[in-house]
């Protein structure tokens, strides 16, 4: 290989009781897009934030084209040309797209830009040049999920980057716009920009990089070209071991209605761009409901209202088993027997500062976690230890906080948390975002044994082939409309597209 653009030598980082990094060495060549790959927590996010200078390793060198060098803050990586794009959006929704981007760029460029023409009459080429598709004077509030994305990208192109590291950049990208992105990362590549990619995708890994460099517990394990390999070859590679397969029970007729939606309306709360307009669906005990769809189009507003975290809708618009809950809380659609895994794992779903214990405590029954009024700790520490064991959660310690967790096992935590609490209707948006294949077939499974016990679930989720290799009916939600639910064998990839732009026939009754 020419020098290469970036080089790691024996990386090595320590957090308390986790070995995150172990002598882990990585090359990457000018104008190569080049895959970072691992389970969760087997610390590919760790060597990218040290690259960028926002972690200091305990021990190894960073190389950049040939030289040494030692970044103390993601300021000093900027400087030397390193761009990076986090899985969690950082952008001010008040400000707009050029804005959003001057506050981003290294001092001495914003100076030079603050001389010339004005910011977006400078962006605008650049916009032109990467098909990114934005207005400069557009409110970042104002802008779709996939547009928020092209704003990131926008925002790390703007400082020129050399290197420019994208973690999971697909995770809430429609099809289209995964397209676009690749397409913009290829030209990118072909200018002689390099790429470190971070993905559980192995299609798209196999799709777009060049080669690829594979992390199992905090070591690199090899570099291989991915494109020469089959999927559950990368698979296997990166966990040690096969993925195990999903097994079904043989399907059985759906019973009753446990969860039904009549006509349900709201407008747009502030901050959103959709509301809900005349959403009508049942779900029944022993079926798997998938929701569809591109997020932004009201599914987050659908499941605040069906989980109790939104409660200004009529009372009997939704019914749980039988009971108007339109206004109850979530505490009380709970001791119904409904649990929600929310889309946001930090902030809603977690508490990121408390423990995985204390974090038990979020959504158990009150009667679990107290006696007489005093909080039982061993208690809770005993239902974290369970879940972590169950769910294959790789945590220092049930007591370890939410946020020293990696993004794909916090995600494993929640899903076991609610999965645990045995619902009678469990509520699930993106029930396997940022998780590795091996996690997201076992999180396959126990949604589908919960279904074949007789549980109900509605997935929200914007993987389709995820959708369609769960559920028994689906539905798409467009503009805040939900189209009618249809079984899974009368589903078309062609049906799926149109619906997705909201163009169906007949609305559900
Ligand atoms: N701030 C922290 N404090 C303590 N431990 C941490 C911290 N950040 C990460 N870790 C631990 O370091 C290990 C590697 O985490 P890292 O986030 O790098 O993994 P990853 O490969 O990016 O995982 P994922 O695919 O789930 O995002 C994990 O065991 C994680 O729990």
């Amino acid at each position: 290989m020419a020098v290469p653009r970036l080089e790691l030598r024996g990386i090595t980082k320590r957090y308390p009781g986790v070995l995150a990094n172990d002598e882990v060495s990585l090359a990457i060549a000018p104008g190569e897009i080049h895959a970072v790959l691992g389970e969760n927590g087997a610390g590919k996010s760790t060597l990218m934030k040290i690259a960028y200078g926002a972690l200091a390793p305990d021990a190894g060198q960073i190389l950049w084209d040939g030289r040494p060098v030692a970044p103390r803050a993601p300021d000093d990586a900027r400087a030397l040309g390193v761009g990076m794009v986090f899985q969690h959006f950082v952008l001010f929704d008040t400000l707009t797209v050029a804005q959003n981007v001057l506050l981003g760029l290294p001092a001495a460029l914003a100076r030079e830009l603050s001389r010339g023409a004005s910011a977006s009459a400078w962006l605008a080429p650049l916009i032109e040049r990467y098909r990114l598709d934005l207005d400069p004077d557009a409110h970042v509030g104002d802008l779709s999920v996939g547009e928020h994305q092209r704003v990131e990208l926008l925002r790390a192109l703007a400082a020129r980057p050399r290197l420019l590291i994208l973690d999971e950049p697909t995770s809430v990208l429609s099809p289209e716009a995964r397209t676009a992105l690749f397409a913009t990362l290829r030209q990118l590549a072909a200018e002689g920009c390099s790429v470190a990619y971070i993905s559980h995708k192995l299609a798209e890994i196999r799709e777009l990089c060049d080669r690829c460099t594979v992390l199992r517990a905090g070591r690199a394990v090899a570099v291989v070209d991915p494109r020469a390999m089959a999927q559950d070859e990368l698979a296997t590679l990166m966990l040690g071991n096969a993925v195990d397969e999903v097994r079904s029970a043989s399907p059985r007729p759906a019973g009753d209605p446990v969860l039904r939606v009549k006509h349900l309306s709201m407008p747009a709360p502030p901050g959103q761009r959709v509301g809900l307009r005349e959403v009508s669906f049942e779900l029944r005990a022993g079926e798997i409901l998938g929701v569809a769809g591109v997020s932004g189009n009201g599914q987050s507003l659908l499941l605040s209202v069906l989980s109790g975290e939104e409660i200004h809708v009529p009372h009997d618009a939704v019914h749980l088993l039988g009971h108007p809950i339109g206004r109850l809380r979530p505490a009380a659609r709970r001791a119904l027997g409904l649990r929600a895994i929310p889309e946001e794992r930090l902030g809603r779903g977690c508490v990121p500062e408390m423990g995985l214990d204390e974090n038990m405590l979020l959504t158990m029954a009150s009667g679990q976690a107290s006696s007489g009024g005093w909080i039982r700790r061993r208690g809770l520490a005993e239902a974290a230890s369970r879940v972590i064991a169950r769910h294959g959660v790789r945590a220092a310690s049930p007591r370890a906080p939410a946020r020293s967790l990696s993004g794909g096992n916090l995600q494993k935590f929640m899903v076991g948390r609610e999965l645990d609490g045995a619902p009678r209707v469990l509520l699930a948006a993106q029930p396997t975002w940022g998780v590795d294949v091996g996690a997201a077939a076992r999180i396959h499974q126990a949604l589908i044994d919960l279904r074949d016990a007789g549980g109900a679930v509605l997935i929200i989720s914007e993987d389709l082939d995820e959708l369609l290799a769960l559920c028994d009916r689906l539905a798409v939600m467009a503009g805040g409309r939900l189209s009618p639910a249809v079984a899974r064998a009368q589903v078309t990839a062609d049906m799926l597209g149109r619906w997705m732009e909201g163009r169906w026939t007949h609305d559900p009754a």
